[in-house]
């Protein structure tokens, strides 16, 4: 028996761009690939790949009947036409649907569509969120989802297989209609970037018009040509040091909700659960900000710019006639000028390594705790270090001058930050936290009650003597006669 003999047959129906793919991919992967085509004598599959000498190309007919598995790598609007005489021979046949859409459908999908054309076939969803240049280049795929939906479990599992050979990465999605969000997902465009980039320009725009308010128009502290990188910089500082704040106080929020339902099992407004799916691209979005705020801080770190940061000497020359020359030298960096700079490197790491955590190819890698160490605690750190970096500049000049503290920028943009660590630690005593965790494991606040009522495991008992009760029915007795005693 020759090798190829061994492999699993599967059919492909379509000669196109995905089919050819597809076929390519399949043959790598070990399978017995035969593409049935309208017209089998005019359509060669890459003659210049001697590989693929063995892939033979036949009529639609002889595909359907040779292989138990068969990829519809044709158009939606043909899938009929071509297959309509062949009923009978598709009967208890998986067919795959790799078909796309062009306009999203909430009503149905073209994988159901199918099903009902072919109702004894064993119809699945799935490959059509890969593109056919990845089908055919990319091999490094281990972390490619491939959505796979069908309302026959053994197909499915059958077309899971195949996806693992193919080294994609299978996400089961369940019956049919699943396809239907299947299809959809081809045709978005970043939809979870959509609210923290709307959020972020928000943001910036009101800091910019803010600190434009303040330097310009309050007092004129800047002059206009200092706009573009000085000013601008400043807002992008606080924009960032928000959103990283927003990032993390999703969760708070999330963590407020549960204990005032005493559920984990109640849902979350809308408003919050799109906020807590997009903290992963809040958080790039704030590390995006952060690096442009060290590109711009570089560009201008000079004593011109940061004259707080720099000693100054007065340097005195002599005169020759009957007067002296005197102008200032600024030289070193002082303590406030190093300490916020290595306050800032330390956040700008830690963040990176936050961020690096966010990597598939990284976050595969980590368990559970390590996840949960590196997105929690040392993105609060980050938080908390972004913060002091700003404090550090601050509280010299709070010191000096305390009747401004209420008025700086310092003051405003940190008031988000502390808000979010201070919820933070206040989660994280034990009293609350011992709550928090209880809820999370399941625990329902009023659960007990209703499980007394029910009889289970527990007995009422009178108040008064302690005695248990003669009722069966718990639900009837008065709660202030009685209490209940674990059997
Ligand atoms: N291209 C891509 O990147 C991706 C494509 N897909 C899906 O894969 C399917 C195939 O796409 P693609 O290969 O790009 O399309 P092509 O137009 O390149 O190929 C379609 C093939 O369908 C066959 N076919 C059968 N009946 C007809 C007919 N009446 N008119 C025209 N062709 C017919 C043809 O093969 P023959 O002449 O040999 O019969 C043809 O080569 C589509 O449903 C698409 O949505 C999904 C993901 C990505
Ligand atoms: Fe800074």
């Amino acid at each position: 028996m020759s090798e190829i003999e061994h492999r699993q047959r599967v059919g492909i129906l379509g000669t196109g761009y995905f089919g050819r793919a597809l076929a390519k991919r399949l043959f790598f992967s070990g399978y017995d690939v035969i593409l049935g085509s309208r017209e089998p004598d005019r359509r060669e599959i890459s003659p210049n790949q001697d590989v693929l000498y063995d892939i033979k190309i036949v009529s639609v007919q002889e595909c359907i009947k040779s292989a138990p598995i068969l990829f519809l790598a044709v158009h939606f609007e043909h899938v009929e036409k071509l297959l309509k005489e062949h009923v009978q021979l598709l009967s208890e046949k998986i067919l795959i649907d790799v078909s796309n859409r062009k306009i999203p459908s909430k009503l149905t999908s073209h994988a159901e569509e199918i099903e009902k054309l072919f109702p004894k076939s064993r119809v699945v969803k799935a490959f059509n969120v890969i593109s056919a240049y990845a089908m055919e280049n990319d091999y490094d795929t281990s972390s490619k989802q491939v959505f796979i939906a069908g309302n026959n479990r053994e197909a499915r599992e059958i077309v899971v297989d195949i996806t693992k050979n193919m080294n994609f990465r299978p996400v089961d999605f369940g019956v049919l209609i699943s396809s239907r969000r299947i299809e959809k997902h081809p045709l978005r465009l970043f939809p979870e970037w959509r609210f923290p980039i709307i959020f972020a320009v928000g943001v910036f725009n009101g800091w910019l018009l803010f600190l434009i308010y303040i330097y310009y128009m309050f007092e004129s502290f800047y002059n206009w040509e200092q706009l573009s990188i000085k000013v601008m910089n400043k807002a992008v500082c606080m924009t960032s040091i928000t959103t990283l704040s927003a990032t993390y106080l999703a969760s708070s929020f999330a963590t407020i909700f549960q204990l005032y339902f005493g559920t984990k099992h109640q849902r979350f407004p809308r408003w919050l659960d799109t906020w807590l799916k997009t903290r992963k691209q809040l958080g790039l979005v704030s590390y995006l900000l952060v690096t442009v705020h060290v590109i711009m801080s570089l560009l201008t770190m000079s004593p011109t710019y940061y004259p707080p940061w720099y000693h100054s000497t007065r340097v005195r020359i002599p005169a020759n006639l009957n007067s002296t020359f005197e102008f200032q030298r600024i030289t070193w960096m002082n303590w406030k000028g190093e300490a916020t700079s290595l306050v800032g490197i330390c956040a700008y790491v830690v963040l990176s390594l936050v961020c690096v955590t966010t990597f598939p190819s990284v976050t595969d890698k980590l368990n559970w705790r390590e996840w949960r160490f590196a997105q929690s605690k040392m993105g609060h750190a980050a938080l908390f270090l972004s913060v002091a970096h700003v404090l550090v500049m601050a509280i010299p000049v709070w010191m000096k001058h305390p009747d401004v503290v209420y008025k700086s920028i310092f003051f405003v943009c940190s008031l988000l930050p502390w808000a979010t660590l201070v919820l933070k630690f206040v989660f994280m005593l034990p009293c609350i936290n011992r709550y928090v965790m209880k809820i999370r494991k399941g625990w329902i606040k009023g659960e007990e009650c209703e499980r007394h009522k029910m009889n289970r495991g527990y007995t009422a008992v009178d108040i008064n003597n302690g005695t248990p009760t003669q009722s069966q029915d718990v639900s009837s007795i008065p709660e202030n006669v009685m209490m209940l005693r674990k059997i």
